[in-house]
This record gives C-alpha cells, sequence and structure tokens, in this order.
C-alpha cells in the first residue's frame, strides 16, 4: 500500500507510547503478587505462563553451551563483543575535580553497583540483545551483571552470556522478571536498574517499577524507518523492510521516498521475498502497520522521520552524510544501504537497544552513561563560602526560607 505524505503526517505527529488498559492490569496485578509474595509469585506467574518454574542457571551451563556451539558461530560472537566493547570504550566516562579559589567544584562518576538485564526470549532467543546490554555494562564498570530472559533459555543466550562475562543469570521472563529484579526476592537480588528490551508485558512492567528502580527506557517492540533516493536498490529495500518486519506482529516497517516508481518495485520485491520467508506471517501482519510513503522530495522524507522519531533511520542515499544534519530523532541512523540495520543488529558496534514508539524524541540509543551515575562535589574555600554565604542568604529569602539564609548567615 502506498500512501501519500498527507495520509500518514497527523498519524506520525501523534505517535507515542501507548497504555493498553488490559496490560497494565496484568501486568499490576503481577508486579503486587510478587512484591507480596516474593518467590512463590514469581514461580506461580512463571509457570503459568511460560511452563517452568524460575531457576537460575548454573554458570557450567552457560560454558558447556559457548563450547558446544558450531566454531563459525562462536567466532562471530566474540566479533560482536569485541566490536561493541571497543565502540564503548571511546565513550569517555571520567569525571573531573577542579580546583576553584581555594576549593573544589567536581563531579565523580560511579558506575551503577548492580544491574539487572532482559533479555527477550518469547519470539525469539535474541542472545545479541543480551551482548548489546551487558557488553557496555561491563566497559563501564558496572559491579554486578544479572541476566533475565524467559525459561527454557536457548543455549545460544547461555553461550553469549559466557561470552560478556555475566554474573548471574535467571531463567524467568516477562513482568514477573521485572518485579523480581526491581523488588528483589528471597532467590533474586534486587538490582539498581533495569535495562533492554522486552514485550509490551515487560515495557508495562518497567514503566510501572520506576521509581523503585531506574531504567535505561522503555525499548519496545522494533521499527525501522527509511528514506530512499532513487540510487537505492528495490531488492535491498525490501530484504531491510522485511528483517524487522519478522519480529512480530507489532513491528512498524516504513519506506519513505520521492521516487514513486522505487516504490512500486519495492512493494513486488516485497511480495516476492515473503514467499519462503519462515516468519512470512509475522511479517505480514507488520507490514500492514507500516507502509510505503511518497514524499514530494526527500526534505519532506526526512521531516516526516524526525515526526515520526524511529528506533532505526537508514538513509539509503546515493550520498547520504549531508542529510545527517537534518536528524533530529532517532534511536540510531544508518547512512547507505551498505549499512544494512541488521549490522547494527548484530555487530556493527552500537548498542542496537534503541527507544521505540516516538520515545527516540528524547532520548537515544543504550550508552555508557546510562550505567554511571554523576555525584556532584562541592568543597568551597573558606573565601568563597563567606562571598557566597551573603547571596545565597539573599536567594533563600526570596523564597521565603528563612531557615536556608540563617545557616548562611552564620558563615559570612
Ligand atoms: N527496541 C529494541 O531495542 C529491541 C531490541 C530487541 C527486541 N526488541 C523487541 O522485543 C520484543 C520481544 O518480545 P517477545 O515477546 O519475543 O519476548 P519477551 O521476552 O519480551 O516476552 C516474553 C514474556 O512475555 C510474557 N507474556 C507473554 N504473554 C503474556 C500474557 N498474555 N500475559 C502476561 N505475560 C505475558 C511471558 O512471561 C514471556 O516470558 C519484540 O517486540 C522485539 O521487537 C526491541
Ligand atoms: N532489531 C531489533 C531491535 O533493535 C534487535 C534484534 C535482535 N536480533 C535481531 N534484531
Ligand atoms: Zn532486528
Amino acid at each position: 500500500m502506498i500512501y501519500q505524505a498527507d495520509e500518514v503526517r497527523a498519524r506520525f505527529a501523534r505517535r507515542g507510547l501507548s497504555f493498553d488498559p488490559t496490560v497494565e492490569e496484568i501486568v499490576r496485578g503481577i508486579l503486587t503478587a510478587v512484591r507480596e509474595e516474593g518467590d512463590a509469585a514469581l514461580d506461580r506467574f512463571s509457570l503459568d505462563l511460560d511452563g517452568h518454574p524460575v531457576e537460575e542457571v548454573p554458570k557450567r551451563l552457560w560454558r558447556e553451551a559457548y563450547e558446544d556451539l558450531d566454531e563459525e558461530l562462536r567466532d562471530a560472537l566474540e566479533t560482536a563483543k569485541e566490536r561493541i566493547e571497543a565502540f564503548y570504550r571511546e565513550e569517555a566516562k571520567g569525571g573531573f575535580l577542579k580546583a576553584e579559589a581555594g576549593g573544589v567544584l567536581g563531579q565523580l562518576v560511579r558506575p551503577l553497583s548492580r544491574v539487572g538485564v532482559y533479555v527477550p526470549g518469547g519470539s525469539a532467543p535474541l542472545l545479541s540483545s543480551l551482548l548489546m546490554s551487558v557488553v557496555p555494562a561491563k566497559v563501564a564498570g558496572v559491579g554486578e551483571v544479572i541476566v533475565a530472559s524467559p525459561p527454557r533459555v536457548h543455549p545460544g543466550v547461555l553461550a553469549a552470556a559466557w561470552v560478556a562475562g555475566v554474573d548471574r543469570l535467571y531463567a524467568m521472563g516477562g513482568a514477573q522478571a521485572i518485579a523480581a529484579l526491581a523488588f528483589g526476592t528471597e532467590r533474586v537480588p534486587r538490582v539498581d536498574k533495569i535495562v533492554g528490551p522486552g514485550n509490551a508485558y515487560v515495557v508495562a512492567a518497567k514503566r510501572q517499577v520506576y521509581g523503585v528502580v531506574g531504567l535505561d527506557g522503555l525499548a519496545g517492540p522494533t521499527e525501522t524507518l527509511i528514506v530512499a533516493d532513487g540510487s537505492a536498490s528495490p531488492r535491498l529495500l525490501a530484504a531491510d523492510l522485511l528483517a524487522q518486519a519478522e519480529h512480530g506482529p507489532d513491528s512498524e516497517p516504513w519506506l519513505l521516498s520521492p521516487d514513486r516508481a522505487l516504490l512500486e518495485r519495492v512493494e513486488a520485491e516485497l511480495f516476492r521475498q515473503l514467499e519462503g520467508l519462515p516468519r512470512a506471517e509475522v511479517a505480514k501482519r507488520a507490514l500492514e502497520k507500516g507502509g510505503l510513503v511518497l514524499t514530494r522530495d526527500l526534505e519532506e522524507a526526512l521531516d516526516l522521520a524526525n515526526l515520526y522519531a524511529p528506533e532505526h533511520l537508514c538513509l539509503a542515499l546515493a550520498d547520504p552524510l549531508p542529510w545527517l544534519g537534518r536528524v533530529q530523532n532517532a534511536g540510531g541512523v544508518f547512512l547507505g544501504e551498505g549499512s544494512a540495520e541488521a549490522l547494527g543488529d548484530y555487530i556493527a558496534g552500537p548498542s542496537h537497544v534503541m527507544p521505540t514508539s516516538g520515545t527516540a524524541r528524547f532520548q537515544g540509543g543504550l550508552a555508557l552513561r546510562d550505567f554511571l551515575k554523576v555525584i556532584p562535589v562541592v568543597g568551597l574555600s573558606e573565601k568563597a563560602v563567606r562571598e557566597l554565604s551573603a547571596k545565597g542568604a539573599l536567594l533563600a529569602r526570596a523564597e521565603g526560607l528563612e531557615g536556608h539564609a540563617r545557616a548562611l548567615d552564620l558563615r559570612r
């Protein structure tokens, strides 16, 4: 289905995380039960929803899963891990303490003590998502990384845990896993922050426990928006749309172009490539949620992309770099049709955990700083204390806070 730009503009502008009341209610019930009953409720929901009680998977099994892997897959995992590690080592993490008139002002930067990583496993065992969250946490220096993934945890996920250096791994999924990580139970330690993507239940649970625990964001069903010009290959474009469409019926693949002939060729190519795709039924449903959009020109396509704020913005343009300056809202940007989003999913380097549902309006992809906290430090000299106290007291009285003013008057 090819839309005109005007047909999608209002929909793109209205977009935002929607809260399905039924999901919210189910999740609220699970969170309350796990908070009140601990492990008993955790096991009950895990049995009901995933067919297995929760268990901690011992490290011996991760190592065995790793050793059982085909040699080429093991090598691919190691390469992905090294590239993600190298990427995040580039992100500065130093604090500072600068001398100021006999005193000091600065920032302490501290890695978080204990982080919970959710690794989706409902419809596919996303071993790459484990690497994409755990490796940056490790580079940041997080004290302890605890992984939760639905039972039975796939051997590929266990092997990735081994490669990434996870500390503990629990076979538990959905809202009950988020509850256990946020509140803690006898078996599962409470964490300081939960990161990682998940389905609607996981996203709703994360949102509901925010405050009890920190969050990286609310990365839900994946989406991709490609802006293409006439130079792009319809075969590659269709393949890239289908790659993300196969994630789930909630995924949204979009292609925006001012070239009608290109859109028509991509449409035909989509039908061709759907044949024989193992997850064709899922992909078809996702394609109905997205679409192909004819724009006036590339400027209009980029403006619509910013309005939509996609998780992935792919610029399949002959000369993409000059368009980067126009990008305002995106979880991640992929330049040129060679830099496929699927490469970003597995091995390019940056984490593939990126904001969805328009939340790219206010945040980017998972970064080292998501695992760090900044603590300001104030150590003023006697002279600065005297000089600043008078002005501070003035400001306090302007707020009507006499107690603050007197505390400062005593230091003048
Ligand atoms: N944005 C990103 O960065 C990113 C990255 C990777 C994956 N994803 C997305 O993550 C999602 C993964 O979803 P998934 O379903 O495959 O795995 P998941 O692990 O997120 O969800 C599976 C869990 O959902 C719970 N659940 C299922 N049905 C339920 C119900 N009716 N009531 C209560 N709980 C229920 C179960 O406990 C199960 O363990 C996909 O949508 C994918 O697109 C996003
Ligand atoms: N495209 C997904 C969301 O960024 C990540 C993923 C994992 N495996 C394959 N793809
Ligand atoms: Zn993907």
